[in-house]
């Protein structure tokens, strides 16, 4: 069934144990909540094990408070050979005034492996439907430049240097 489903979503209650000492879910919290609904995503469109490579962008718009109902949203919105983009939503509503608001965002990309500790494999292609889709695909292929030149960054003797 790959290269059917672009979309994955987790719905379920913020917890005591995911928030800090100010009452609020902890950034590190809703990253995992974001790689989980990612790698779920990334898995059902290739039909074969994913690993994360890149995050970019997140930004922590509105806290999360316990008792919120969470919506997790992953979506498609560019793929290259072996590699998938996705855009990811994280909302949370106040179950008592019913108003929701998004709270975090950011940008993945996943690449699929021949086997889970094998090589990049090709993923079914994805084509945009609509403007919306078509925006959010060139802002995938700007960030993936954008990442490229992040890379450019890091100091290859790094791993030399402890
Ligand atoms: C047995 C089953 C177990 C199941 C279990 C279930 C567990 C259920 C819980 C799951 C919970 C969540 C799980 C999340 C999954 C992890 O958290 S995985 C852990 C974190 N991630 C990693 O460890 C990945 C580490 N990185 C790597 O191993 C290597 O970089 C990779 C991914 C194999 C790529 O290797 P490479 O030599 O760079 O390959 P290369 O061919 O050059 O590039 C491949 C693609 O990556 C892209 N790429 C590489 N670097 C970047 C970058 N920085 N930015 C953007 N694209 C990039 C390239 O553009 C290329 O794209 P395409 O042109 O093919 O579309």
């Amino acid at each position: 069934m790959s290269g059917k489903q672009h979309e994955v979503t987790f719905r379920f209650l913020a917890q005591p144990t995911d928030v800090n000492f100010g009452g609020k879910v902890h950034g590190g919290m809703a990253m995992k909540w974001i790689d989980q609904a990612g790698y779920a995503c990334a898995v059902a469109w290739s039909g074969a094990y994913c690993v994360t490579v890149s995050v970019s962008g997140i930004q922590f718009v509105a806290p999360i408070l316990i008792g919120d109902l969470v919506t997790v949203r992953a979506r498609l919105i560019h793929t290259g050979t072996s590699s998938m983009h996705l855009a990811v939503d994280v909302l949370a509503r106040d179950l008592r005034k019913g108003e929701q608001r998004l709270a975090t965002s950011c940008v993945m990309v996943f690449v699929a492996l021949d086997a889970p500790d094998g090589r990049p494999t090709p993923v079914p292609h994805w084509e945009p439907r609509d403007d919306n889709e078509r925006r959010l695909q060139r802002q995938a292929r700007e960030l993936l430049e954008l990442s490229k030149g992040m890379e450019r960054l890091v100091d290859p003797g790094v791993a030399d240097s402890d």
